[in-house]
């Protein structure tokens, strides 16, 4: 059997983000953030600090004036418009409620049938209106469907809550196996469960993106407290 060829490799870099919050409150300000291919990484940072205000500047939705986000080099802000480069899961619902599984999967241009391959529970399902799926179900089959969409980047904002473990166990494999065509960055509280998914970790703290060892990254996430001092690693 003929084999396959290793995908291009592609490195995404943002900086030059600054985000003011009305009021005069500097949200983002010193921040150069690097995603590749072959690369999760990881965005930690203490609730309001900026996480996904981060994410919809890169992806291009929310204007920065002087945002650069490059593509090996070349400008291509905003990001969203070019397309197989970048998708983004938000916080919020991502699919019409009304819309069947099956459905919105070949809206994504996504195969259903390799999309939820480890999930027998969503392939039974794809008749259904996605909005009579449970809060967690909804989720999984989100992140799931951008994780198989052809974009050289995936961004997914808390992708982890609300998944019960053996979910996370399905959807940890399914990040990796998309770590070898494209670029993540997830973001998620459940810090247990995302580290070990994570070759790369940011800490995003008063305004700027701190790059993080990301093999041993507790004692500098304590330090900027954001885990509880004497925090245990798992
Ligand atoms: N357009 C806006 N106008 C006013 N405040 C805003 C606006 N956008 C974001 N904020 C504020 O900026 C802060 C950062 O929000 P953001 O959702 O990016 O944080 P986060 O790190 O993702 O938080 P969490 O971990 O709780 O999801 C919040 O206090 C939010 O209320």
């Amino acid at each position: 059997m003929a084999k396959l060829a290793p995908p291009t490799a592609h490195i995404l870099e943002a900086d030059g983000i600054r985000v003011e919050l009305p009021g005069g409150r500097t949200l983002l300000s010193s921040i150069y953030l690097k995603l590749e291919t072959g690369v999760v990484a990881g965005l930690l940072g203490r609730n309001g600090c900026g996480k996904s205000t981060l994410l919809q500047a890169v992806f291009g939705p929310r204007t920065v004036p002087d945002a650069s986000v490059r593509l090996d080099g070349r400008y291509v802000y905003p990001a969203y418009r070019r397309p197989g480069l970048i998708n983004y899961l938000p916080q919020t619902p991502l699919l019409p409620a009304a819309l069947s599984l099956g459905t919105a999967a070949r809206w994504l241009a996504v195969e259903p049938a390799v999309a939820f391959a480890r999930f027998p529970g969503l392939l039974a399902r794809l008749r259904e209106p996605v909005g009579r799926l449970s809060g967690g179900q909804q989720r999984l089959a989100e992140t799931l469907l951008l994780l198989h969409q052809p974009t050289q980047f995936t961004l997914l904002d808390e992708p982890l809550a609300h998944l019960a473990p053996v979910q996370l166990e399905g959807l940890g494999e399914e990040i990796r196996a998309a770590a070898q065509r494209k670029g993540l960055l997830l973001t998620d509280h459940d810090y247990r469960a995302l580290l070990p998914l994570c070759q790369r970790l940011y800490l995003l703290n008063e305004g700027r993106l701190l790059p993080l060892d990301a093999a041993q990254p507790t004692p500098q996430l304590i330090e900027y407290g954001y885990l509880p001092g004497g925090y245990a690693a798992p």
